[in-house]
Formats: C-alpha cells, structure tokens, sequence
C-alpha cells in the first residue's frame, strides 16, 4: 500500500464541499490503491455543520480513507497538504459578477497562502475555486513565499467542460468527441471560450459547424454566463459541476495530457502569448509524463481571438490592482 496523501479543503462543509469530499474519499480522484487523508478547514460558525459531513463520510466506510481532520485552524488544517483546494469563501448572488466577490473573498487567501507555505507538505499544489479565483489564486501565491508559482492554479475547467458541452450539442456530438478546448483568461464574464483551435473528432470545430455567427456570438456569451445562469435557476451557484471540474483539475494536472489534446487550468504566466507576467491567467496547459505542466506555445491567435483575449487580460489587470494590498512586495 502506498503512503497516503494529504488533501486540504477549505469551506468544506459548503456546497461544492460536500459534493468534493465522498468521491475523493472514494478513491476515484487519486487511484483505487491510493490512501487519502482529509484535512477539513471551516470556520468556527460552520463547525457543527463539518462535524455532521464528518459523521457522514465515517459512515461510508471507505476503505482507503484514513485520517479525518476537521478544524478551524489553518495550521492544522494545511500540515502535510499535498493538495490544497480552496474552496471556502462566499458565493455571488443574482446581479453580481464574481469580481463583486473581491473585497469580501480576497483577504481570506492572505492567511491561507501563509499557512500552505508554512505547514504544507514540500510538493503542496494548491487549486482555488473561491471566486474570483483567478485573483484569489495570486492573493495566496503572493502570500506564499518559498513555494514556486508553478504550483499554484485556479480553476477554469468547469468553463472548459460547459464549452465542449455547448459545441457538442450544436455538432449533434457526444462531449467526449470534442478536444483542444481551451479557455483564455479570467473565470468571468470576460474569459475567452477558444472555439478556433478546438476540435470535434480531431476536425477543427469551424469545418463541423459552418454557422461562425453563432461561434462568434451565443456560443461564447452561453459560456461566459453560464454560472449566472444555474444561480437564476437554482438560487445558488454551481456545485456538483463545480467539484466535478475541480476533480477534473486535480486529475488532469496529476496524469499526462493525451498526446496532441491539453487542459485549462489559470496558471502564473510568465509572458507567453503576451499575457502580462505574473498573472493567473487561463491557457492551453499539458501535463507532462514527470508531473509537471507547460503550457501549449506556438498557436495562432487571429485578430478576433486576439481581441477576446486582450479584455479578459485587462480585467484581470484591474483585479490586481483592486487588491494590491493584500499583495506583500
Ligand atoms: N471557479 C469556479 O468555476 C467556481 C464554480 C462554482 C463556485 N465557485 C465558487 O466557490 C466558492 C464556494 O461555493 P459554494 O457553493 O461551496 O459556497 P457555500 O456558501 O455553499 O460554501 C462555502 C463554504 O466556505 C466556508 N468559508 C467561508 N469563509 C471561509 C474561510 N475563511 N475559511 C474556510 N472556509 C470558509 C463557509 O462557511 C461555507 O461552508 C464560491 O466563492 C463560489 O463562487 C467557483
Ligand atoms: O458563477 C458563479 O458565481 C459560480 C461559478 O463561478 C460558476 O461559474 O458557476
């Protein structure tokens, strides 16, 4: 048997937690031969609640599941973290847009990012899902000294899983025949769905769908709104699709991307495609056979992609700017 791995969660008694939680105690996240411990981090108020989760997931009796560690503490919640997904934070309303979420999430990802870098285990990555993720993300990398950039990730996958979902449905597809989806820039209503380098059955989607006014229009404004969407209907944002793709994430980021195919995943660019240095930023990412990930380089951006990409990266600029204060340095 192997050593067990540790896996932080924060907001874990949420509603994106608790649909994150049993499948990775499951072991069909990290392999049906490999242990897990879990270490739960609430705050205090929602204790009872986690301690209810808790009880639950002693009930499944899962047989690769070993330490539980439920806990307001970020120390005690990070020790040993291989993975910290950070969940925990408030979720918008009807009529906001996720960067509304700024000046009440971002602060919370200070601590956290100290307490990864203090407590964590040497390979800690760290996923965030608390919107804005992408800014929340670089609020905790910049908190996080001595941990590379390259380590820390936010997540746009549930944007990639409803793209190919959207461009399926037109081509009259299953999703699984669509590829080479990639989302650009912020997890917001300005990402940028790439529909041009995408395929369906290895064809590029613009020679499987010939209506490119559709492409260009209702195609990227259903994914951009996607999330606003499922709070219109359901009166709270996403969940079960939002730690599906949050495992999706983890998984893709732990195995190797089939060969020719890659990933989204917002990463800290280091200038490629001419996205700022330094920002989490949505690209094309393949993970390599050793564990780690670059990103795809050499795609041709046409004016129009271009265009798409330069507003997502200016939004994600203004974010920064928005919380330099909580950015040490
Ligand atoms: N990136 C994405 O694609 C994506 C998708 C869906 C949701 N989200 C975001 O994920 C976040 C969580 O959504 P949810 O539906 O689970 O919300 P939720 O309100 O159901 O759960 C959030 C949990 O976080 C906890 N929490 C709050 N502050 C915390 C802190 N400082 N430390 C630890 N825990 C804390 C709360 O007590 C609560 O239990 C939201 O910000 C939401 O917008 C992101
Ligand atoms: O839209 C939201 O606020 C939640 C989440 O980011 C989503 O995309 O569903």
């Amino acid at each position: 048997m192997k050593d067990p791995i540790t896996v932080s969660i924060t907001g874990a008694a949420g509603q994106i937690g608790y649909a994150l939680l049993f499948r990775i105690a499951s072991g069909s996240v990290f392999g049906p031969d490999q242990p897990v411990n879990l270490r739960l981090i609430e705050i205090e108020p929602a204790l009872p609640a986690l301690q209810g989760v808790v009880m639950e997931l002693d009930d499944c009796a899962f047989p690769l599941l070993r330490e539980i560690v439920p806990t307001s503490d970020l120390a005690e919640g990070f020790r040993g973290a291989n993975w910290a997904l950070l969940v925990g934070s408030v979720p918008r309303k009807a009529g906001m847009e996720r960067g509304d979420l700024l000046g009440i999430n971002g602060k919370i990802f200070t601590g956290q990012g100290q307490a990864i870098a203090a407590n964590a285990a040497s390979d800690v990555r760290t996923l965030v899902v608390g919107n804005p993720c992408n800014t929340n993300a670089l609020i905790a990398m910049a908190n996080a000294e001595g941990i590379p950039n390259e380590r820390f990730f936010a997540m746009t996958r549930l944007d990639e899983n409803r793209a190919k979902s959207q461009l399926a449905a037109k081509a009259g597809v299953h999703s699984s025949q669509v590829s080479n989806l990639c989302i650009w820039g912020n997890h917001s209503a300005t990402q940028y769905p790439d529909f041009v380098h995408a395929k369906i059955d290895g064809k590029p989607v613009t020679e499987v769908i010939s209506d490119r006014a559709w492409l260009e229009g209702e195609f990227i404004t259903t994914v951009q709104q996607r999330g606003a969407a499922i709070i219109k209907a359901r009166g709270a944002s996403s969940a079960a699709s939002a730690a599906n793709a949050a495992l999706d994430t983890v998984m893709a980021l732990s195995q190797p991307t089939a060969e020719g195919d890659w990933h989204s995943v917002a990463v800290c660019s280091k200038g490629e495609y001419g996205i700022e240095p330094g920002l989490i930023a949505s690209m094309p990412i393949r993970t390599k056979a050793d564990g780690s990930w670059e990103v795809v380089e050499g795609l041709e951006i046409d004016a129009f992609s271009q265009a798409k990409i330069d507003a997502t990266i200016a939004e994600l600029k203004e974010e920064r700017e928005a919380v330099k204060d909580l950015i040490p340095g």
